[in-house]
């Protein structure tokens, strides 16, 4: 396997200006104190899932009168009641929705935005964030439970998070925290994922018995680790396993991470390119406070998550709200409605017990400012049990 030049530990100092109850963290043997959004256990512990929703009348045009806020919210918002908490909010406190043209960072001018990100420097997500908002100041968090909390409790302006993975499949933790959470989704962006093999300076491969790395990304390298015989150890982020070989100078542990983390951690790169197939591309959400006005101008997306009534063809017939109006879906995920107590039997399990209810995620190609996606929404409403918005978004067309 070629070796590659040992790349010199880079050092690149970013302050991050947190309020006063949050903690800046770096691991103990870290040269370069980086400093992490770690939020204090009262308020990560603390019962979330409280969904801010505006109190809307029937038009749309809410308490106040901001006809776009309340469409936007319309658009955005919860459609049904679910049975997590509402808090209502006066409409005319709420700040403007976005457009879809101010999702992006590119003026100059304006302050940097602020982008939560998972991991530690060098992460995927890190260049995702980039990719998503140029000239951005990427944050770092330990978890993703950390990244949503930052953008809602304005520690930050953005979060950019993995969703699904070309060979990896979907990321679940962040299916289930989107519905625990409040955020909007106002767009995607898809990155191509290079995974490297990285080790300390005069390591070998053969000198490697077990290897590091985001379970994600230890799953899309499966054939190339199993050829190579390392035993995989699942951490937080690709990038933390590279900083814990570089910084603990391990010589038997190796890391799967991008080339980005071989450089800023001073590790050699044993093996480029050990995914699975060419081909690796993970989604991003990117996550704010407030949702963006869907346009018609360029294709957009839009994502929801609904529940059924147990019943033959309920599936087929919310399904089919879209097959009729010619909606293409993208992606459905379906995950367990926690919180739902075991039902022994009911009126429509058929003596059946039920164990399991389920929640769909369903990603579809219109906009919400398009009539047909509207009608197919308002069909589904009379099918479905519970139905929200998690944003109407344009499409990420950008080659990889
Ligand atoms: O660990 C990282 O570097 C990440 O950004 C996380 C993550 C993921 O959660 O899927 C992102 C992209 C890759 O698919 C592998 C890992």
């Amino acid at each position: 396997m070629p070796r590659m030049a040992a790349a010199s530990l880079i050092t690149r100092s970013r302050t991050t200006h947190l309020p006063r109850h949050l903690t800046c963290k770096a691991s103990p043997s870290d040269h370069t104190p980086r400093k992490f959004i770690t939020i204090p256990e009262p308020f990560s512990k603390r019962r979330r899932g409280r969904p801010v929703i505006a109190s809307l009348r029937e038009d749309g045009t809410g308490t106040g009168n901001n006809r776009s806020v309340g469409r936007a919210l319309e658009m955005q918002g919860v459609l049904e009641d679910f049975p997590y908490d509402v808090v209502s909010k006066d409409l005319q406190t709420l700040p403007m929705p976005l457009s879809s043209t101010q999702s992006s960072n590119s003026v100059s001018d304006e302050p940097r935005l602020r982008v939560a990100y998972q991991g530690v420097r060098g992460a995927y997500s890190e260049s995702a964030a980039e990719k998503a908002y140029p000239n951005c100041e990427a944050v770092p968090c330990e978890q993703f439970d950390t990244a949503f909390e930052a953008v809602e409790r304005w520690l930050v302006d953005r979060a950019v998070l993995p969703i699904e993975n070309s060979l990896g499949g979907s990321i679940h933790r962040n299916y289930d925290l989107l519905l625990r959470h409040r955020l909007h989704i106002v767009g995607e962006v898809k990155f191509a994922v290079r995974h490297c093999l990285l080790a300390n300076h005069g390591v070998k491969l053969e000198d490697l018995k077990r290897v590091l790395s985001h379970p994600q990304a230890l799953a899309q390298c499966e054939n190339t680790l199993t050829r190579f015989g390392l035993v995989r150890e699942a951490v937080d982020d690709t990038a933390g396993a590279a900083k814990h070989v570089a910084f603990n100078n391990l010589k038997d542990v190796g890391a799967v991470a991008s080339s980005a983390a071989g450089m800023i951690y001073g590790l050699d790169i044993l093996a480029q390119d050990i995914q699975d197939d060419c081909d690796n591309v993970t989604r991003f959400l990117m996550l704010a406070r407030e949702p963006i006005i869907p346009g018609t101008d360029r294709p957009f997306k839009t994502s929801i998550v609904f529940s059924l009534e147990e019943g033959p063809g309920v599936l087929f017939k919310a399904l089919a709200c879209f097959a009729l109006r010619e909606i293409n879906l993208t992606k459905i995920e379906s995950r367990p409605l926690r919180k739902q107590p075991l039902r022994a039997s009911d009126d429509n399990s058929n003596g059946f017990p039920k164990y399991f209810d389920y929640l769909f995620y369903v990603d579809f190609e219109a906009s919400m400012a398009d009539q047909q996606a509207q009608n197919a929404l308002r069909n589904l409403k009379e099918v479905a049990t519970f139905l929200r918005v998690l944003g109407s978004y344009p499409v990420d067309t950008s080659m990889i």
